[in-house]
């Protein structure tokens, strides 16, 4: 048995953890990815967002003909663009092992660690053991139990988001399976570059978790750049002389099929507790699998901190790295906690439109028994958007009357991951709407002027 004063469990955002400050520390750092670093450097964020760039550009001979610019078709090769892609991130990763590997207090095992008792794990053939033990052991695809799903991942015609974006050609032809986050950055990713893409979901619409504003505007918008198969259950998929087709089940009991050159399985991701015999520590889950932790992201076990996707809901990269700055103090200044607050946790989707939200849709805060006003400003409706001949995009603000302050806020169009940083700030530092709107310059004729007008919509007190 090996002793270490902190064993971290995922090199994600759980490798942040161990700075200079953690140096007088024998650190056992365990994390089985193909690659080193976690989801988001990986599989994730990043080179999802390196593939939604050329894919916008890719769509911008569109953009630019409503405004009389004709630009020549665009194209782009998948294998050029997928080889920068890696051939930036991969050095990245390896750089980052290799300096873990050679730091003088950090033990790196490159192996799946299991809990075997309380504060003890078996990697490899390997017992180790230490006080305090941080999970940051994130999430992992699912994958539906679905007739003949197997057998298309077994003959090489199936891909998650681990390796569709490592694949060594543009498939003619690609049907998504799920209309969420990955479904939806995937389908502009692969129709910008020239696949011919079917989504296949269960529920009227995508992105059906946002303000249904914007997943209805989404779903329309989407429909006229793929083919979108909505409400519909899979009811077989089979191959066969490397094509494979979907078989699914309408509403109303009809059948339709879709045959394609690959599928693409983006049906959520779910945390990796179970993988890791978290029973064996003690440490309590919730039904979903999901370690649950209090605000200073402690477990049921004293000792034992948990982070990211494998204790948050959220699964989002902005949260981990919060919560992997709270661990990193509260197993230093233990006396001193620091403690996780309850500022509104934004999102965005890369997609086409860009999608961005933060805090309550509509309905929720409606259902939520808020006094509610609602105000939409399209940015057709402002200078810049008239520039752009914009058509779909909007800016929606929800407030609460009561108290005169956002309670959610929610874009859909270019730049919206960008536009809905001010809203983000008025409701984490709670400004009120008549403060944010007219207590500073927006710059005219700029685009933000449609936040500013979405403000001033809500009529909650205009000032100067
Ligand atoms: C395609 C895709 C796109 C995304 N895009 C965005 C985005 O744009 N913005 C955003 O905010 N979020 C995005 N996310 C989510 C984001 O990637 C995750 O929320 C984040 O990476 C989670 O970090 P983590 O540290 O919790 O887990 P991870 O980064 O997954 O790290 C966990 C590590 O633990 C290792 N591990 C697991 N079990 C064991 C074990 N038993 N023993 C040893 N090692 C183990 C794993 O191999 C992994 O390396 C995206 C996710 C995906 C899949
Ligand atoms: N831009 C971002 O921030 C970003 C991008 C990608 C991923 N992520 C993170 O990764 C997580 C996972 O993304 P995701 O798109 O896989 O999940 P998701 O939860 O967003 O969407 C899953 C989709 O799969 C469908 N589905 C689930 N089970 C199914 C089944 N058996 N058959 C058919 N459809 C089924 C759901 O109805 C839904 O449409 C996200 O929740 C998010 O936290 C974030």
């Amino acid at each position: 048995m090996r002793a270490f004063d902190l064993i971290v469990i995922g090199a994600g955002s759980g490798n942040s953890i161990i700075d200079e400050r953690f140096a007088h520390q024998r650190v056992a750092l365990l994390d089985n990815g193909r690659r080193f670093g976690g989801t988001c450097l990986n599989y994730g964020c990043i080179p999802t967002k390196m593939f939604v760039l050329p894919a916008d550009y890719l769509t911008s001979p569109a953009d630019a003909a409503r405004v009389g610019v004709h630009l020549d078709a665009a194209s782009a090769d998948w294998a050029q663009v997928r080889d920068r892609i890696f051939g930036r991130i991969d050095p990245i990763s390896d750089a980052g092992r290799d300096w873990r590997a050679e730091s003088p207090n950090v033990t790196l095992f490159r192996e799946t660690g299991r809990f075997i008792g309380p504060k003890t794990l078996r990697v490899g053939d390997e017992e180790i053991t230490a006080d305090k033990i941080v999970i940051a052991a994130g999430s992992r695809a699912v994958i539906p139990p679905l007739p003949g799903l197997s057998a298309a991942f077994e003959a090489g015609l199936a891909h998650t988001s681990d390796t569709i974006m490592r694949i060594g050609s543009l498939p003619p032809r690609i049907t998504i399976l799920g209309t969420g986050y990955i479904g939806s950055e995937f389908a502009h990713v692969f129709s910008a570059f020239g696949s011919s893409v079917t989504m296949i979901g269960r529920s009227a619409r995508v992105l059906g978790r946002e303000d249904e504003a914007i997943a209805e505007r989404y779903t329309s918008v989407l429909a006229e750049a793929i083919d979108l198969r909505l409400e519909r259950d899979i009811t077989d998929i089979s191959v066969a002389d490397g094509v494979v087709t979907v078989t699914m089940r309408r509403r109303d009991g009809s059948v339709d099929a879709v045959e394609s050159d690959l599928l693409l399985v983006a049906t959520g991701r779910t945390p990796n507790g179970d993988t890791l015999d978290v029973q064996a520590s003690g440490v309590a889950m919730d039904a979903a699998g999901f370690i649950l932790v209090d605000d200073q992201q402690r477990t049921s076990v004293p000792g034992i901190w948990a982070l990211g996707d494998v204790s948050s809901p959220w699964m989002l990269k902005h949260v981990a790295n919060h919560e992997a700055r709270i661990v990193a103090h509260n197993l230093l200044d233990p006396q001193h906690p620091a403690r996780r607050d309850d500022r509104p946790v934004p999102h965005a989707v890369f997609g086409h439109p860009q999608v961005a939200s933060v805090g309550l849709t509509e309905r929720e805060a409606r259902e939520g028994g808020l006094d509610v006003v609602v105000a939409v400003q399209d940015y057709a409706g402002t200078a810049y958007g008239w520039a752009m001949e914009d058509r779909d995009s909007f800016v929606k603000v929800v407030a609460d009357r009561r108290t005169g302050r956002l309670v959610g806020a929610h874009v859909i169009g270019p730049q919206a991951s960008v536009l809905i940083q001010p809203l983000i700030q008025a409701m984490s530092f709670s400004l009120s709407v008549s403060e944010m709107a007219r207590g500073q310059f927006w710059i005219h004729p700029a685009l933000t002027e449609v936040v500013e007008n979405a403000l001033l919509g809500l009529g909650l007190g205009e000032g100067q």
